[in-house]
């Protein structure tokens, strides 16, 4: 009690105001400098963090440049890359990109939505089988749907990604550009009967509001078409990178489906990934805004009109489009089928242009122009008289669905518009309004009093006048729901067209699942059927062996193939070079294309070492065409290395100037420029160039074992044994394949095939039995001459007899 009376004396409590003025003065000051402080602190961090990240920037960015510039990329874990790729064509800017490999798991998943389409076909007894059409004519039906959602499970893999951002995105401004088009009917009717009635103030404040609603309309115009041109990008980046990482494996899928699988009509793979793709992925995201909007628009207007004009008018315009679709479907031409015919005929036409891009030179050699114009211009022919014909049938397609859409329904709209005023009591809810002011004016004309009819006549005005705004309205209404379902019916169109290319992508990603997974299950008659291979390979051995293997030729699928050699069987190891020679066409190169896995063992066993490239477990199989990549001169020593890869096993560009010197390439450095140039590799170097260049990248990847198709038939004989020497130095066991009989000193066995047809011989040089049958040709020969010699005799002694009977002139002598 003490202390709060002391409290309470006004000298304390003044003292205690100033103590705490004082304070929170100063605390007010300290914090002040306390804020400016951190305020300093965080402005002079985030400037650091800015520099830094500048920096960071600037060094990746320089880091990025070299790397594409060295064509080359990051490899992160789990098989994912980080690429580059320039963003800007002006200041050099690179952006860096992240690709994620698709995981195994998910082709095995896509499997049964890829090799078996589940299309119902119901048999006369009403059984249902469930075997997939060979080839379904694309179009509107069942097939279409199941390839398109089976597409759809690529393109949008998840609930949660990017695509799916955007097709909410998209459907929202779809949905707000559907609401604008709703008020801005409400609005055509509000300023015209404000307009009619000489409302001025209401007149300029429906103008203002009509300007207002521009702003968001015409924003939501250009995202649509924004986000329609983002989804396709999306979709297509989905699919391309599905399709790659489908095509460019170990599975060789990119050779496959060009030598083994047929399943790819028209055109190229390139066609189909470079120009179907896109077709597809902008037709898919057009369809979405082209079907969807006009679908919204529908439920909308319809649900509006059946308010304002009653369940009469509502059904009429359900009627007439039911019957619309009807009449369009039934006269439409088969646009999926045609857009799939084009499809291949561009196809087909460009795979000829790109193979006289490839053979110029040779075309150049022949004089081969006028030729080549005439394949040229008869694919050309084809794919226009293909498309004319296409568009001679949309031209009457397009007058049908136009009097339909634009002139037969107009007429229909102002019919239907028209009930609330001649047919009030179907009229819905404008009719409703029609009946009571009738009544009022009626009212007022029968109570035949002055000043009740001076109110009905106003009340008529009036009645006019919303007549006049409900017509706009209605009529507005009208109009947009004219144009979405002219979008709809448009829209089958584009759904037709839809069908063609979503069939070409299908067959694709069916075609490359089949080669990725082996599925060849049709029972085919064919002795070596792709259903029917029961040999296998067995990688990990050291050498190479082959059992009981024939050499077939494949067919492609269905077809079977033609066997060229029968049950081949030999074994090699490390050490023991073989030379495997025969005439041309025998299928000596066949032995490789098996021993790479291009080809399937129809029977047998072959067994090689693990890996397909370098190192101690690794056999390399060198074509006989030498094959230059796109990139700089490093590239093309390392290939298929990555400069990334390059320096993970430890080699520099002096190794490789080592390995260019010992093939005597060792100019081409200063050259060129240096390794980092980059230049068409293939029409820079020589015949014999591009020969050594290929055994530099032998010794470059040092595989234990190496298959070597005819790599020496332009290089100098000298050059020849050097190269020979240098490899087997290195530890490198060689198999030749070659008809020339000079290189059998660099080897140690000998495969001849085609001996007696399909036959072959596989014996070791110098061995027992070449010499036994060295010395039978010895023999042989000498058999011949003796009987030469016998003969040159006979002639001496023919001429004396006849020079004594004086038969012959002396011209004739013993030559
Ligand atoms: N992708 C293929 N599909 C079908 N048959 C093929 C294929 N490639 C080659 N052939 C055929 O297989 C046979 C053997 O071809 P291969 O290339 O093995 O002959 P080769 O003995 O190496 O001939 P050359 O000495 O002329 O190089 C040839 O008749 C050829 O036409």
């Amino acid at each position: 009690m003490a202390a709060l009376s002391t409290l309470r004396q006004p000298w304390v409590s003044r003292l205690f105001q100033t103590a705490q003025s004082f304070i929170t003065g100063r605390k007010k000051k300290r914090n002040q400098t306390l804020i400016a402080a951190l305020l300093v602190l965080c402005l002079s961090g985030g400037a650091e963090v800015l520099r830094r990240r500048r920096i960071r920037n600037k060094v990746e960015q320089g880091r990025a440049r070299l790397l594409v510039r060295r064509n080359s990329g990051i490899q992160l874990q789990d098989g994912v890359k980080q690429v580059y790729v320039p963003s800007s064509a002006t200041d050099g800017a690179v952006s860096k990109v992240t690709i994620y490999p698709t995981k195994e798991t998910t082709f095995q998943a896509h499997r049964r939505l890829f090799l078996s389409t589940p299309v119902p076909t119901t048999t006369r007894k009403g059984g249902a089988s469930s075997v997939p059409p060979p080839k379904v004519k694309p179009g509107i039906n069942l097939a279409f749907l199941h390839q398109f959602l089976s597409l759809w499970s690529i393109m949008v893999p998840r609930v949660t990604s990017k695509e799916t951002g955007l097709l909410f995105l998209h459907t929202v401004f779809l949905v707000l550009r559907t609401y604008l088009s709703l008020v801005i009917a409400r609005l055509d009717g509000v300023i015209v009967r404000d307009l009619v009635s000489g409302n001025g103030k209401g007149f300029l404040k429906g103008l203002l509001k009509w300007v207002a609603v521009g702003i968001p309309g015409v924003y939501s115009n250009a995202m649509i078409k924004f986000l329609q041109a983002k989804l396709s990008i999306a979709f297509r980046t989905r699919l391309t990178r599905y399709v790659h990482d489908l095509y460019l494996n170990d599975d060789l899928g990119y050779y496959k489906l060009q030598n083994l699988d047929g399943g790819l009509v028209g055109g190229g793979a390139d066609q189909f990934i470079t120009t179907d793709i896109p077709h597809f992925c902008d037709s898919a995201s057009a369809l979405y805004s082209s079907l969807g909007k006009p679908f919204l628009d529908l439920i909308v207007f319809n649900y509006q009109l059946y308010v304002a004009l009653g369940p009469l008018a509502f059904s009429a315009i359900t009627a007439n489009y039911i019957g619309t679709a009807w009449i369009l479907k039934k006269l439409s031409p088969p646009f999926g089928k045609l857009v799939e015919a084009i499809g291949r005929a561009e196809g087909g036409y460009r795979s000829s242009h790109s193979r006289l891009i490839s053979n110029a030179e040779e075309i150049a050699f022949y004089g081969g122009s006028d030729m080549e114009k005439t394949i040229l211009e008869r694919g050309f022919a084809d794919l226009k008289a293909l498309m004319e014909g296409v568009y001679k049938l949309k031209v009457k397609y397009n007058m049908l669905e136009d009097f339909i859409l634009k002139y037969s329904w107009s007429a229909f709209g102002y019919l239907v518009t028209s009930l609330p005023v001649f047919l009030p009591a179907w009229g819905g809810l404008g009719g409703m309004l029609e009946l009571a002011a009738h009544t009022a004016t009626d009212k007022a004309l029968s109570d035949n009093d002055n000043a009740i009819s001076a109110l009905s006549a106003t009340l008529n005005h009036e009645r006019q006048r919303d007549r006049m705004k409900a017509f706009i309205t209605n009529k507005r209404l009208m109009l947009s729901l004219a144009d979405a379902g002219g979008r709809m019916m448009y829209s089958l169109k584009d759904l037709s067209e839809l069908a063609g290319y979503t069939s070409r992508v299908y067959s694709l990603i069916s075609t490359l699942h089949r080669v990725h997974s082996n599925t060849y299950t049709r029972p085919h008659p064919e002795l070596y059927s792709l259903a029917d291979v029961q040999g296998g390979t067995y990688r990990g051995f050291d050498g190479l062996r082959f059992e009981s293997v024939p050499i077939v030729a494949p067919a492609l699928y269905p077809q079977g193939g033609e066997e060229l050699i029968s049950a081949l069987t030999f074994e090699l190891h490390a050490g023991e070079h073989l030379l495997i020679s025969g005439p041309n066409g025998v299928g000596k190169t066949s032995v490789a294309r098996i021993v790479a896995g291009l080809w399937p063992v129809y029977r047998g066993l072959v067994s090689r070492p693990r890996l397909l490239g370098g190192g101690e477990s690794g056999i390399m199989v060198l074509s006989q065409r030498p094959y230059l990549s796109h990139g700089n001169l490093r590239d093309q020593v390392i290939y298929p290395h990555t400069e990334f890869e390059m320096k993970a096993a430890g080699k520099t560009d002096s190794d490789l100037s080592r390995i260019l010197e010992s093939v005597r390439l060792g100019y081409l450095e200063a050259r060129e420029g240096g390794f980092d140039v980059r230049k068409e590799w293939k029409d820079v170097l020589s015949g014999g160039e591009k020969q050594r260049m290929i055994i530099a990248r032998l010794l470059y990847h040092d595989p234990k074992y190496a298959v070597l198709d005819e790599p020496t038939s332009a290089v100098s004989t000298d050059v020849e044994g050097l190269l020979y020497e240098t490899a087997k130095q290195q530890g490198i066991t060689i198999i030749t394949i070659s008809s020339r009989a000079q290189l059998k000193r660099y080897h140690t066995f000998q495969l001849e095939l085609g001996v007696d047809g399909r036959g072959w011989e596989f014996d070791r040089i110098g061995g027992d039995r070449e010499r036994v049958g060295v010395r039978k040709e010895l023999e042989e020969l000498r058999r011949k001459v003796e009987r030469v010699e016998g003969l040159k005799k006979r002639l001496v002694d023919v001429k004396q007899e006849l020079g004594e009977a004086g038969l012959v002139g002396k011209s004739i002598t013993a030559n």
